[in-house]
């Protein structure tokens, strides 16, 4: 083995040597063409010759341009992919490789070894890879399967074969500090030491250690459609991630980061999982949360209520006394059957009901809605709904134009030219030179009016105009109120408590806001009148933690991007928004492109907690027995029974002074809701560098926080305490996925405190004794 240590740090030297070269080599080149671009922007006008004095002058001046643009552009790519390729190598020369598979393709003698990293690597003749890039068919082998028959599938076919031995590399600076031959699983060691360390600010990559079934979502390419049902920890965020590196690198000349959008939970999530792809030489895809994009398309209609105000609204205010219409509303507006309801109503706007705003110009009608309405359902019926829009907002502009005749003479007009500046006058003159080729001693008096008047009257209308075009003339909330107005327009699919929901919902239509489960709904209905604004650069949707998503909500990321493959992950255990019930299993998902277009992969292994940790939390859920822990020791998780809530934060103050002394980074108070959190926050505020997260927050803090259970999810923690798990806070059913969800971020310790008497879901964990308890 010495020897063989002693042979693989001399090849690694050779290849650290060939990466240090390459780098030298591409840092001239990068500098080369980082002084080419400042060059070209520095003399960008020196090079082109502005003339426009004939045709001819102006066809060259735009070529010229266009050339000098065009330079600019290649240059700058160029020195992009220097610069990534750059930055690769840098990472490479601390490990330039995790593993190797000793392969022999069918029909040959001997085995090739084929070394394992980041990014593919030739020596100086370009023939041969000392280094193949993590997604490149061959390596899938190394995540794949144990020595014996194997296989991996190229762009020509299948290429067959024997895996002799699989290794796995630890490279610290230069250096190799072990070698295992790992011929079963892939790295328990390695995945115990990566486990096993501190958390910081952010997700990494996990490409050294991507297990088998992580790999199947990983490299899957087939259909419209993957499901990804996983247990909490078992890396669903991180295979979607290494999913898009993936992506990226199959598909490098044809998909860029930016056709690929990541839905993500909240905004602190997108700064947590923000250096994965670069970590792997990639650009990072679009992130957005559906709040997000919600506001960005209806912000200045409504004031929409955030998510997390719904679920706090849920959590806390069961003594209000629109508590139960509230849920039943929840429950049945993010339902495919309203989805369909709205669907159908659309269809029935086609024969009556449309609601259109009068037009005023100067305070006087100039088109009521009536005569709208008239002429929208007097046109051809065979054309298209929005079709019809078109023809209506054609008719408006005309009457727009009309109105401008009219007005230009009117006596309003001729005063405010009389109060024209000399500025104005000049304007008007340089516009009728410009445009028709006049001459000022060209223009008559009357003309000049006549000339004056148009100006001042076109530009008052401007603004309708603009309205118009942009259909603001429909009253698409009073068309939504409609559907709550009306229960015929909602027959045979309303829910009992019908009437009531309709009455909360317009009670706050008609204060200027939006419920978060009405958003999407009238979004909905808003894209069916104008026609569906879609997407189609968009190939790839990724949405994850899926669960918090309503069935509504996947039909409309259907409909609105409709050129692209879906990745959904979420695990059912942890969904904790009203409308889950609706999605107890993504069951309903298989239907949004059907089964044939539809794959399914679980995750059964947690990595993130250790052992005990996953023993006592999966115990927490229902149908969780399949979990299987990672084996990594660790402490059982701790109950500790107060007697009040003095006794309550000076434990809990204790327990974050010991956690600090074992330098833990990342330590979690994790509170039930916003207000529990902000309460624990004041009444812990003795405690250093303490910080409250909050639903705005934008950046994953180190250290320790305070945070309600649905802001951490997706994230994870050093040590996670839960503030109190008494019956009295989490007594209610309804909360026992989201103590789930919050238990389950722990990595390392895991300390539950209780104010009297421990809710009911630790009763089994304690009498199974995968919980020490301990009252005080
Ligand atoms: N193959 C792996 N190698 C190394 N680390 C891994 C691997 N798979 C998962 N992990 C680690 O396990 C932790 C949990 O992963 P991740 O957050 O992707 O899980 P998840 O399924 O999305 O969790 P949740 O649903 O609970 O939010 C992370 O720290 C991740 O780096």
């Amino acid at each position: 083995m010495d020897n063989e240590l002693r042979l693989e740090q001399e090849r690694l030297n050779r290849v650290i040597e060939t990466i240090t070269d390459q780098i030298g080599k591409l840092e001239n080149e990068a500098g080369q063409r980082r002084k080419e671009v400042i060059h070209i922007r520095k003399h960008f006008w020196d090079d082109v010759k502005v003339n426009t004095d004939t045709f001819d002058d102006y066809l060259e001046t735009i070529i010229g341009l266009r050339q000098q643009a065009q330079a600019l552009s290649v240059s700058q790519l160029t020195h992009k992919h220097s610069f990534n390729r750059l930055s690769i190598l840098r990472r490479m020369h601390e490990t330039p490789y995790f593993g190797r598979i000793d392969f022999i393709d069918e029909g040959a003698s001997t085995a090739e070894n084929i070394y394992i990293g980041l990014s593919s690597l030739t020596d100086p003749s370009g023939e041969n890879f000392l280094i193949y890039d993590w997604r490149a068919p061959i390596s899938s082998i190394y995540y794949d399967y144990p020595p014996g028959p194997a296989e991996y599938v190229t762009p020509g076919g299948v290429v067959r074969g024997s895996l002799e031995q699989k290794w796995q590399y630890i490279i610290r600076g230069g250096a190799i500090e072990s070698l295992f031959d790992t011929s079963l699983t892939i790295g328990d060691e390695i995945l115990q030491h990566v486990l096993g360390k501190s958390t910081d600010k952010h997700l990494h990559s996990i490409v050294a250690t991507i297990q088998q079934e992580q790999n199947r979502i990983i490299r899957h390419d087939r259909g419209r459609l993957l499901i990804v049902h996983g247990a909490a920890g078992s890396g669903k965020t991180s295979a979607a991630l290494q999913r898009i590196a993936y992506l990226l690198y199959k598909y490098r000349d044809r998909l860029k980061a930016d056709q690929i959008i990541l839905f993500s939970p909240n905004a602190m999530f997108n700064s947590y999982v923000s250096t994965v792809l670069p970590e792997l030489g990639e650009e990072n895809m679009q992130q957005v949360t559906f709040q997000e994009y919600l506001v960005h398309r209806l912000s200045g209609e409504f004031q929409i209520e955030d998510p997390y105000d719904q679920l706090e609204f849920v959590l806390t205010a069961e003594h209000d006394p629109s508590y139960q219409i509230r849920s039943a509303s929840i429950g049945f507006k993010t339902t495919t059957r309203f989805f369909d309801a709205i669907k159908t109503y659309r269809q029935s706007l086609e024969l009556s009901g449309m609601i259109f705003k009068g037009i005023k110009f100067r305070g006087k009608l100039l088109i009521s809605a009536q005569e709208m309405s008239e002429r929208f359902y007097n046109c051809d019926t065979s054309l298209r709904f929005h079709n019809r829009i078109e023809k209506l907002t054609e008719w408006l502009i005309k009457r727009i134009d009309e109105t401008e005749k009219l007005e230009m003479t009117k006596e309003w007009v001729q005063e405010e030219i009389e109060l024209l500046s000399n500025e104005d006058y000049q304007k008007v003159y340089a516009h009728m030179q410009k445009q028709r080729g006049f001459t000022k001693d060209m223009i008559n008096y009357e003309q000049e009016r006549r000339l004056l008047g148009r100006m001042i009257v076109r530009k008052k209308l401007k603004p309708l105009r603009k309205w118009v075009r942009a259909l603001r003339f429909i009253d698409f909330t009073g068309i939504y109120k409609q559907l709550f107005a009306d229960s015929v327009q909602i027959e045979g699919k309303a829910p009992e408590d019908w009437e009531d929901i309709c009455l909360l919902t317009m009670k706050m239509l008609n204060e200027g806001k939006l419920f978060y489960e009405d958003a999407t709904p009238f979004l909905l209905l808003k894209e069916l009148i104008q026609g569906f604004q879609t997407n189609i650069s968009i190939k790839h949707v990724l949405v994850d933690e899926a669960q918090d998503y309503s069935p509504f909500q996947f039909e409309f990321l259907k409909r609105l991007f409709p050129s692209a493959r879906m990745t959904v992950l979420g695990d059912f255990n942890q969904a904790i928004f009203a409308h889950a019930s609706e999605m107890v299993d993504f069951h309903t998902l298989n239907d949004l492109y059907g089964p044939d277009e539809t794959d399914t992969i679980n995750l059964t292994r947690s990595y993130r907690s250790t052992k005990p940790i996953v023993e006592f939390t999966r115990k927490l859920v229902p149908g969780s027995k399949g979990i299987t822990p990672f084996e990594r020791d660790g402490e059982k998780p701790m109950l500790t029974q107060l007697s009040n809530r003095i006794e309550l934060h000076r434990s809990i103050a204790a327990k974050v002074a010991d956690l600090r002394k074992q330098k833990y980074n990342t330590i979690a108070i994790i509170c039930k809701s916003a207000k529990e959190s902000a309460a624990a926050f004041e009444a812990l505020s003795s405690v250093e560098e303490i910080k409250l997260v909050k639903s705005g927050s934008k950046e994953y803090e180190q250290g320790v926080v305070v945070i309600p259970a649905y802001l951490a999810k997706g994230i994870e923690f050093d040590a996670v305490i839960i503030y109190d798990a008494s019956v009295q806070v989490y007594g209610n059913e309804s909360l026992r996925r989201l103590f789930y969800t919050a238990c389950t971020r722990a990595m390392h310790y895991l300390y539950l405190f209780s104010v009297g008497n421990p809710s009911q879901f630790l009763v089994n964990a304690s009498e199974e004794g995968v919980i020490q308890t301990e009252i005080n």
